[in-house]
């Protein structure tokens, strides 16, 4: 088998709705120039909570992870395996792509357990383990790995993965180069009114913004799934900005947008 240079692209579910159509295009680009193998793993957690919000059933977070009960298990999978994960598919078709869906059930490719937390989350699960062989030969076949982060364990239980967390460790699994695309331009802080953008951030710093709150909600799990990939076989890590066109295209060849962060240099740059 061919040694390939591995880039998981991680795409949440809140930019998903207003990604241009050169996101696609530039996944396929990538993939065509041959030097990164893109991967794509997905979110959908805006979706989860409309149809949730639809069927009546309560929803909520902690620290960035949704309670999840089997019955916010089953909406969950539906609208991550069966909705998004194939709706990318088919953008990827249309920009002359072709990509091959899959949820992390599918060929125990995310092995899972509960997640390690205080909390009681329910089904809410971390990865143990990642079919990489699975992966690679997708890829062998020209085809990008679609994946949607519901992971299981031995005995069939499913579990809801947070898809920064899928991605981290499907990145790890790899030794990948991690891209985490959302609807910002960046980790930020506000000041009077105005955004300042880092565009280097390192672990320490990271934990001083969690503790100030200018880091919350959703981007903490990014960001803790970041440090988390970087301890453990992962190059690179970013956050781009998903509705900068062609942002993808252009971070692959190296120009700076978004944060870059690393485990101990590089300081806290302002645009
Ligand atoms: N310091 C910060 N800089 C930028 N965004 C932040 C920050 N802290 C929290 N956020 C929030 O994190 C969100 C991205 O996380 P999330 O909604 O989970 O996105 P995704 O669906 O892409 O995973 C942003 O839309 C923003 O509201
Ligand atoms: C445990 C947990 O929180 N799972 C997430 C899975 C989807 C996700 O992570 O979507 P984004 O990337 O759009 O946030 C959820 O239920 O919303």
């Amino acid at each position: 088998m061919v040694e390939k240079n591995y880039v998981v692209i991680k795409c949440g579910g809140s930019v998903f709705e207003q990604l241009p159509p050169s996101f696609y295009q530039d996944i396929v680009e990538i993939q065509k120039q041959g030097e990164w193998q893109p991967i794509i793993v997905h979110g959908g957690g805006p979706l989860i909570s409309k149809l949730l919000e639809q069927t009546g059933v309560e929803t909520s977070f902690v620290n960035g992870l949704r309670v999840t009960t089997n019955e916010v298990l089953d909406v969950v999978e539906m609208a991550l395996s069966g909705s998004l994960n194939k709706e990318i598919v088919r953008n990827i078709a249309e920009a002359d792509g072709k990509a091959f869906g899959l949820s992390g059930v599918d060929g125990h490719l995310l092995k899972a357990q509960p997640v390690k937390t205080t909390d009681p989350l329910g089904f809410v699960g971390e990865v143990t383990a990642v079919n990489t062989a699975l992966i690679e030969s997708l890829v062998e076949q020209n085809l990008v790995p679609v994946i949607s982060p519901i992971g299981m364990d031995e005995t069939g239980q499913r579990y809801n993965i947070n898809a920064d967390m899928a991605a981290s460790a499907v990145a790890q699994s790899l030794g990948a180069k991690l891209c985490f695309i959302s609807d910002i331009p960046g980790i930020y802080e506000e000041e009077n009114g105005e955004k300042h953008i880092f565009h280097q951030l390192n672990e320490k710093q990271i934990n001083q913004l969690i503790e100030k709150e200018v880091i919350f909600g959703g981007m903490i799990p990014k960001v803790n799934s970041a440090i988390s990939a970087l301890h453990k076989n992962v190059v690179e890590v970013s956050i781009v900005d998903g509705l900068e066109p062609n942002g993808l295209l252009q971070f692959m060849q190296g120009k700076e947008i978004g944060t870059r962060i690393s485990l101990d240099k590089g300081a806290a740059n302002y645009a």
